[in-house]
């Protein structure tokens, strides 16, 4: 495989008695798009916690892009590109005033103006540059918020539930668009979902739930283990709990 851009070694966090982490490892290499699929409460906005540095595990080790991100936080947070699962978008600023206020937090000086007008071409919101966000959809904001994590050119975009609230054809049009990144920019991506259809065209997919790494495999490889014709079966075997899709519950 090559270099990972994320790794995590085992990592524990308890809220007092309630174990919400238990021993977690994970690895996100270079190009990699990787699923971290769980019900509620399987843990995964806890480990988007620690992968932030919001808050530090109990037990265990994290590298982003080589960086050990308790020792050499600054450089492993730089190496970094997060979509919270709640729009942190300023409604009433403009998408440029947006990206330059991320810009600036970054220190990215001279070098900003350029990189957010590649970032709104690539979105194709050149012409909403001067808009407030308000007035865009709701799939226009999330891609303004994906351009803001990619500023600064991280080798990591850790995505948290980033479909929220869309509507199918702007979940659709969401996940293909980091697919693309993640193929042409060699990006690596962990995207947390509790959909199951969000993930059947990742690389890998982890399986979370109460805390615990149930598995880690290809799609495809997941339902050869779980003996089933498809994710939704596997996610059942593997969690004992009804698969959820962009639709609803799976029956
Ligand atoms: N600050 C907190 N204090 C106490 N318990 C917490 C706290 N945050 C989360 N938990 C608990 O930890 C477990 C994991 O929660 P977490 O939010 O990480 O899961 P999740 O997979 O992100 O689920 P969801 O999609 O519902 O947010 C749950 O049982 C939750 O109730």
């Amino acid at each position: 495989m090559s270099q990972a851009v994320l790794h995590v070694d085992s990592v524990s966090k308890s809220y007092g008695a309630l174990k919400a982490l238990n021993e977690v490892s994970l690895s996100v290499a270079r190009g990699e798009f990787v699923a971290l699929l769980g019900p509620n409460g399987a843990g995964k906005s806890t480990l988007f916690q620690l992968l932030t540095g919001l808050f530090v595990p109990d037990t265990g080790r994290i590298e982003i892009d080589t960086h050990d991100l308790r020792r050499q936080g600054s450089q492993a947070l730089a190496a970094l590109g997060v979509v919270f699962q709640q729009s942190t978008l300023d409604l009433d600023l403009t998408v440029r005033a947006n990206l330059r206020f991320h810009a600036r937090l970054h220190g990215m000086g001279r070098a900003a103006r350029e990189r957010i007008d590649a970032e709104l071409e690539r979105i194709g919101l050149v012409e909403q540059a001067n808009s407030p966000v308000r007035a865009l959809s709701g799939g226009n904001r999330r891609k303004v918020e994906v351009a803001r994590a990619l500023l600064h050119q991280p080798a990591l975009l850790l995505m948290d539930e980033p479909t929220v609230g869309l509507d199918p054809a702007s979940r659709r049009a969401l996940l293909e668009y980091v697919h693309e990144l993640r193929a042409g920019r060699g990006l690596g991506v962990l995207w947390a979902t509790h959909l199951v259809d969000e993930v059947e065209d990742a690389d890998r997919v982890i399986v979370l739930h109460k805390g615990r790494r149930l598995a880690a495999a290809t799609p495809d490889a997941l339902c050869g283990q779980a003996g089933t014709a498809n994710l939704a079966g596997a996610f059942l075997t593997l969690t004992g709990e009804t698969p959820r899709t962009q639709e609803g519950v799976v029956s």
